[in-house]
């Protein structure tokens, strides 16, 4: 699809039911995110969720799923080193359906990468703002903000392709600083909160129906005033993917 420059789109779901709306919503990759931490279980951070918790929510997506991808993301410590990384993705595969496991990282976590990749897990790597971090990050804040920093996220994007990552996804850099990423790297380059210029986007399916409470990161948007119901919503979501009209210069960094 990247060659094809055709946007990917990507949304998270967590149920049966939801999944085969975005499913039918034309949806290209459908994430288990780690959000469900989040959205689902109201914690605040995705640090609680398990690879139990994940492997849930996969068999009830994979269920309702017919066309689309269906990523899980691996939850913080799950893949800590080489084994248990090996261990957590192939629950997910094995037990929750899923066909790509997401990790959060950056060049430390090449070598898992590696590991998963000679054991035949496909690997999406989600590089910038680490959610799963947030304890030592303190917040959710953009990434890459200096030239030091920014080139260190080129060179994790670089070195997790190395590592033989089938995917990326960044998430909460400027748009200039994702183009650096996506021109140093042949692989496709998903965003959220990184620009227009990416392969494909991502967002959290509560956040485009508008119904997450509370603050909502300004990278995303509510698509149900658009699309009136929620298969409208899906279907202006996947749209606006398509059409490269998601994000605007609203909905980025600078
Ligand atoms: N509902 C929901 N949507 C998400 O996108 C999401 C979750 N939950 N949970 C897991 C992570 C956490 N994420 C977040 C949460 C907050 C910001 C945020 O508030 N960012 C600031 C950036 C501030 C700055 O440094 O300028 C923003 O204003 O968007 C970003 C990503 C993304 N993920
Ligand atoms: C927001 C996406 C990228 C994610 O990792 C999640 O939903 O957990
Ligand atoms: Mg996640």
């Amino acid at each position: 699809m990247r060659a094809e420059q055709q946007p990917i789109v990507a949304l998270t779901a967590y149920d049966y039911t939801f999944a085969q709306a975005v499913d039918n919503a034309g949806v290209d990759v459908v994430l288990v995110g780690d959000s469900l931490g989040n959205v689902i279980q109201g914690h605040g951070s995705t640090v609680p969720v398990t690879v139990e918790d994940i492997v849930y929510h996969c068999q009830c997506v994979a269920r309702g799923l017919d066309r689309a991808l269906l990523m899980a993301d691996l939850p913080f410590l799950s893949y800590a080193d080489e084994a248990t990384a090996i261990d957590s993705a192939g629950a997910l595969m094995k037990h929750g359906g899923a066909q790509m496991v997401k990790l959060e990282g950056t060049q430390d976590q090449a070598a898992i990468v590696e590991a998963l990749t000679i054991a035949g897990v496909p690997v999406c790597a989600h590089i910038g703002l680490q959610p799963q971090l947030v304890d030592k990050l303190g917040g959710f804040k953009v990434q890459g903000k200096d030239e030091q920093s920014a080139n260190r996220i080129v060179e994790d994007a670089c070195a997790l392709e190395a590592a033989g990552a089938d995917l990326l996804l960044v998430e909460c850099v400027s748009a200039p600083v994702a183009e650096r990423i996506r021109a140093a790297v042949n692989l496709p380059l998903i965003g959220i909160g990184a620009g227009v210029n990416c392969d494909g986007q991502v967002l959290v399916l509560q956040d485009v129906l508008g119904i997450t409470q509370g603050r909502v990161p300004r990278f995303s948007r509510n698509f149900m005033p658009q699309g009136q119901s929620i298969p409208g919503a899906l279907s202006a979501y996947a749209e606006a993917v398509r059409a490269r009209t998601f994000p605007d210069a609203t909905e980025c960094f600078e």
